[in-house]
Parts: C-alpha cells; sequence; structure tokens
C-alpha cells in the first residue's frame, strides 16, 4: 500500500516489534500484568509495559525511531526484573529476553542508519 512506501520507519518499527515478540516463546510479556492476579504490582512498578500496549503504542505512531522502541522494550524487562525474585521462571524469562531483544535491536538500529 501506499502506506508500505512512504513509511519505511513504521515498517520497521512493526518488524522489529515481531522479532522481539517472537523471543517470548511462553508469552509472558504478551499482555499487562494482571492486577487481580498480582494485587501488589503497582506497590513495585510505576509504570507497566507489555507488547500488547507497544503494539498499540505503535500503530498510534508514539515510537518515532527504534530507541523509542527500545525504551518502552527496557522498561518492560526492568519492570519484570525488579517485581519478581531471581528464583522465578518469570525473571529468568526476562534476562533471556533482555539478551536475545539486544541483538534483534542492533540491528534495526543498523537497518534504519543504512535506510538513511
Ligand atoms: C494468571 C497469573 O498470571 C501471573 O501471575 C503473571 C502472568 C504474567 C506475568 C506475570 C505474572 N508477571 C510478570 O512480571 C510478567 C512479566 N508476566
Amino acid at each position: 500500500t501506499l502506506e508500505m512506501q512512504l513509511t519505511p520507519m513504521l515498517m520497521l518499527l512493526r518488524a522489529t516489534l515481531d522479532h522481539l515478540q517472537e523471543k517470548d516463546t511462553a508469552h509472558i510479556f504478551a499482555q499487562p500484568v494482571n492486577l487481580k492476579e498480582v494485587p501488589d504490582y503497582l506497590e513495585f512498578i510505576t509504570y507497566p509495559m507489555d507488547f500488547s500496549t507497544m503494539r498499540s503504542k505503535l500503530e498510534s505512531h508514539a515510537y518515532r525511531s527504534v530507541a523509542d522502541l527500545e525504551a518502552d522494550f527496557n522498561l518492560m524487562v526492568s519492570n519484570c526484573l525488579l517485581y519478581n525474585t531471581k528464583d522465578t521462571v518469570f525473571y529468568k524469562a526476562a534476562l533471556r529476553l533482555r539478551d536475545l531483544g539486544g541483538a534483534v535491536l542492533r540491528h534495526a538500529q543498523r537497518q534504519a542508519t543504512n535506510a538513511g
């Protein structure tokens, strides 16, 4: 579509978000933390973040660069490392997502720079 040609950044951000979310194979970052299931979550976490929220922000043009997307990705990972103890599946998944996502984001930034 015309949007495909005229908004390379939006296309790159969508592809990068898809690639980041593929690394969350357990889907524990897919939706906001359920505050009914985790009632004390906001006692520790000021700004919750998850992939569905990032996708809504992307489609609302809230991200103007790979760095903007990376900031919310890092927030999501940091929230998880802060709230959950080291022995949990959540904490371990956040470490793995941080490392795998870092490579995805470095590649995306190179593409953004090359495309100009
Ligand atoms: C149905 C119960 O779900 C959860 O308790 C739960 C579900 C998903 C979670 C989470 C908790 N904690 C987190 O830090 C983020 C990363 N994901």
